[in-house]
């Protein structure tokens, strides 16, 4: 398995938001997540990325396993689109960034400084940066806001592809990216208030 997620709960600004989580991902899998707004997506793509601790259970995955994407996190704004992705492929060890600049049609803006680019081309962006992390757990948190439907036709090749290469994904959508996937409402996990009040009793 590349990731194993065991009796996970998590927790925001220290309030329990999801519990008794456990799913795992092998290679060339995929798992969507969803639920309502609110419902604690987010604060597990941030856990099990290592952002945060677990509040309880555990997260198995090598510690260099995970490629986290979050809206426009991490791009450089006054680097070009090529010294983004040579940057981030410098940092992790890898090459080639033509792939990436190709999977996400990048070319033609390649030498744009990013804070130059629209909401969309910004996405775009960091979506190719996931490339050229060569890490094989895509943990994506809505990633494919502001893109137009072209877009989201390269995003969603793209993680066949990944796929098809051993990888695997974690995505949180609310959209149908036509992926051959498993699906989990994290709704189901939610924790119950009652833990929450017993917690501040101890407060
Ligand atoms: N910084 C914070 N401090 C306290 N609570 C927070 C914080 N950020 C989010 N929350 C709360 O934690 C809960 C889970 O939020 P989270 O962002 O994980 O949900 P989500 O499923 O990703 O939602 P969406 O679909 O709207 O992106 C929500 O009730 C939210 O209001």
């Amino acid at each position: 398995m590349l990731l194993s997620v065991h009796d996970l709960a998590v927790a925001r600004g220290g309030v329990p938001v999801l519990e008794g989580l456990s799913f795992a991902l092998a290679p060339g899998e995929a798992l969507i997540l969803r639920g309502p707004n609110g419902s604690g997506k987010t604060t597990l793509l941030r856990t099990v990325a290592g952002l945060q601790p677990p509040l309880a259970g555990r997260i198995d995955a090598a510690s260099d396993a995970i490629a986290y994407a979050a809206h426009a996190d991490g791009l450089k704004a006054t680097l070009t689109v090529t010294e983004n992705l040579t940057f981030w492929a410098r940092v992790f060890g890898t090459g080639d960034i033509a792939p990436a600049l190709a999977a996400f049609a990048l070319e033609d803006l390649a030498d744009r400084p990013a804070g130059a680019l629209s909401a969309g081309q910004k996405r775009r962006l960091g979506l190719a940066r996931l490339l050229v992390t060569g890490r094989p757990v895509w943990a994506l948190d809505e990633p494919t806001v502001s893109l137009d439907t072209a877009a989201v036709g390269l995003f969603a090749d793209a993680v066949r592809a990944h796929l098809a290469r051993g990888g695997a994904a974690l995505i949180a959508t609310h959209i149908d990216l036509g992926l051959e996937a498993r699906h989990f409402d994290v709704a189901v996990c939610k924790a119950s208030p009652r833990a929450a009040a017993e917690d501040e009793a101890f407060l």
